[in-house]
């Protein structure tokens, strides 16, 4: 196998004071004093390689401990993903994880906690910017998920064109559990992958599936042994590339018209809701406690 990593890429994503990169705006230096705690630095957080046999990118996302989604880290992958679009010859990504047992823990929720008026509204555009790429991308997209799979982590795993699930971990949206509510353009992408009601009742609830009832509803394509993930993963991308590109992308675009309609429409609305509502005392009480929780759980 032929294996090389995208050194533009990784210049790229060592380089990271200046965000967001993202197609529809232009680059805002980022006040750097509220860097999000984690155990991996910048550099290490995002591993990209590239098979040229296959034509198959693949994303490992190791910001350790949780893969939690931190501006910093949102801005790498946006960045990444938009590399992998410009190489000609990559045709699809594998997205996967370096934590054990979780795949992602959904926004790093310290982005929430007392933030910066300035850096929660570039945090919001940045994740909104990215899921738009990634939903719409040309490139056949697939998640490896070996691990929990939470809020945010759901917004990436179904953003992506197919997923494949290890047994016996959690996936779905349980932002209300966080006292939040997950966006509409996040809510639009799972209910069109699982449906109108289970999407509402495990919205409300903030339920999170087995991965066995994932694959039962459709929020997963496969359930197989942690250790067979990634292979799974690798030989349904070949698969997939079988279909001819341009047509799998057009048909691609065409179901999900509606939801990228809908999200460019109330992208702005939804920014604005976002950095009025976070920094509400009773919403930072009720993260604050979920915080807390996360850590005397131990
Ligand atoms: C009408 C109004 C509309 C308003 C619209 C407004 C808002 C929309 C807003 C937001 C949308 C948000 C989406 C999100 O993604 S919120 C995040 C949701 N995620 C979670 O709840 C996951 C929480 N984590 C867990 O359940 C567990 O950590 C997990 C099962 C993933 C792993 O468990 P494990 O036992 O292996 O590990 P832990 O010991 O729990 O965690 C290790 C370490 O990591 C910290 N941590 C975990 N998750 C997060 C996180 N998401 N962000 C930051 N930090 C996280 C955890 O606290 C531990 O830290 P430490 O104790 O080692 O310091």
């Amino acid at each position: 196998m032929t294996m090389r990593s995208f050194g533009l890429i990784r210049q790229c994503c060592n380089a990271l004071v200046r965000v967001p990169l993202a197609r529809e705006k232009s680059p805002v230096s980022l006040p750097i004093s509220h860097l999000s705690r984690s155990l991996t630095t910048a550099a290490e957080a995002l591993k990209i390689t590239y098979d040229e046999k296959s034509e198959v990118a693949t994303m490992h996302l190791c910001r350790k401990p949780v893969n939690g989604l931190s501006l910093e880290f949102i801005t790498q992958i946006s960045i990444a993903l938009e590399k992998l679009e410009n190489e000609r010859s990559c045709r699809g990504v594998i997205i996967s994880s370096g934590c054990d047992n979780v795949f992602c823990a959904g926004l790093d929720i310290n982005e929430m906690l007392r933030p910066t008026p300035e850096r929660l509204e570039i945090f919001w555009k940045t994740l909104q910017d990215m899921w738009l790429q990634l939903f719409t991308t040309r490139l056949m997209t697939v998640a490896a998920i070996t691990g929990h799979c939470i809020a945010g982590g759901c917004l990436i795993s179904s953003a992506c064109d197919h997923r494949v699930m290890a047994p016996n971990f959690k996936i779905g949206l349980n932002e209300v559990k966080l006292g939040i509510v997950a966006p509409f353009w996040l809510v639009d992408s799972v209910k069109n992958l699982i449906g109108y009601r289970q999407t509402e009742w495990s919205l409300m609830k903030g339920h999170l599936f087995s991965s066995e009832d994932a694959l039962r509803l459709g929020l997963v394509d496969k359930v197989v042994p942690q250790d067979q993930v990634v292979l799974q993963a690798e030989a349904d991308m070949a698969e997939w590339l079988q279909v001819p590109d341009s047509a799998r992308h057009l048909s691609k675009t065409l179901m999900r018209r509606d939801t990228v309609v809908r999200f460019r429409s109330g992208r702005e609305a939804d920014l604005k809701t976002f950095v009025n509502y976070i920094p509400k005392e009773s919403i930072q009480k009720t993260l604050h406690s979920y915080v807390e929780s996360l850590k005397s759980k131990k």
